[in-house]
C-alpha cells in the first residue's frame, strides 16, 4: 500500500462491507479482533479495495485477549494477497507485547517482518484512550513508531478541542523531517482533527461505512469524512 499520499480506510469487522465502502475508502481496514473468524473471512475475500489488516489487543483498545495467538493469526493474514499493509502496536514492537498476565510474549519484529516478506507495509500504532500527551512525549512516540513501521500511527484522545494543536504540530514536524505519519484525536472533542490532519501530514484516516459501526469514538462516518477531506484539501493548494 502506498502512503505517499493519504489512505482513506474504512475500519470494519466484516470484511461484507467492502462493496459499500469502494466508493469513498482507498483500503479496508480489517479489524480482525472484532470478527468471529478472521481467516476464514480473508480466504473469502474477493473485492476490489486493498486490506489493512487489525489485530487489536485487549490492552490497547481492541477485543483480542491472547497475545501469542493474536500476533499468530496477524502473521498468517499478511499471507493474503489483498492484505498490503498490517497494523503493530508500538509496544508490541518494543517488548513483543504482553499476554494477558503481564510477561513478555511473541515478538512484533516476527510479523513485521514476514509482512514486509509478503510486500505489505507495517504501521505501527500506539494509542492513548485518556489523554493527548505533551508535545515531547507526541514527538517522540511518533519518532519512535516511525523507526519500526513503515507509518508511524499516534491516535490520542482530546479532552478539549485544542488539544488537537498539540497534535497537529507533532503531526506537521514530523512530515516535515520526512517521516509517515498517522494522527487522529479520539473522543468529541478531537472529531475535526479526522479531517484536518491530513491537511498536516496525517496520512491514514479512519471512518466506518456504517456511523452505528465506528471503531473509534468520534469518528465520522466514510462518506462524510471523504468528503471532508477533498473539500478541505480542494480549498488548501495555497
Ligand atoms: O488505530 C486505529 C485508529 C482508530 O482508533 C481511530 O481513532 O480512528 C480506529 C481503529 O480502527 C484503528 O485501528
Amino acid at each position: 500500500m502506498n502512503f505517499d499520499s493519504f489512505v482513506l480506510a474504512a475500519a470494519t469487522a466484516d470484511l461484507h462491507d467492502e462493496p459499500d465502502a469502494r466508493e469513498h475508502a482507498d483500503c479496508v481496514e480489517f479489524r480482525m479482533d472484532l470478527a468471529d473468524d478472521p481467516l476464514t473471512a480473508l480466504d473469502a475475500y474477493d473485492g476490489e479495495l486493498p486490506i489493512l489488516a487489525t489485530n487489536r489487543a485487549e490492552w490497547d483498545g481492541g477485543e483480542a485477549d491472547d497475545d501469542a495467538t493474536r500476533l499468530d493469526v496477524l502473521e498468517t493474514a499478511v499471507e493474503y494477497d489483498a492484505v498490503e499493509a498490517v497494523d503493530i502496536e508500538l509496544k508490541t514492537m518494543r517488548d513483543g507485547g504482553t499476554t494477558g498476565t503481564g510477561q513478555p510474549g511473541v515478538d512484533g519484529e516476527r510479523v513485521a517482518a514476514h509482512a514486509r516478506e509478503h510486500g505489505a507495509n507495517v504501521v505501527v500504532s500506539w494509542h492513548d484512550f485518556e489523554a493527548t500527551p505533551g508535545m515531547g512525549e507526541l514527538q517522540e512516540t511518533l519518532r519512535e513508531a516511525c523507526e519500526y513501521g513503515d507509518v508511524g500511527k499516534v491516535a490520542v484522545t482530546a479532552q478539549a478541542r485544542a488539544d488537537v494543536l498539540d497534535l497537529l504540530v507533532a503531526t506537521r514536524a514530523a512530515t516535515a523531517e520526512g517521516d509517515t505519519v498517522a494522527t487522529m484525536a479520539m473522543g468529541e472533542p478531537g472529531r475535526h482533527s479526522r479531517a484536518v490532519a491530513p491537511l498536516y501530514g496525517s496520512r491514514i484516516g479512519y471512518a466506518p461505512v456504517d456511523p452505528a459501526e465506528a471503531t473509534a469514538p468520534g469518528q465520522y462516518d466514510l462518506t462524510t469524512l471523504r468528503k471532508l477531506i477533498d473539500t478541505l484539501a480542494g480549498e488548501s493548494q495555497a
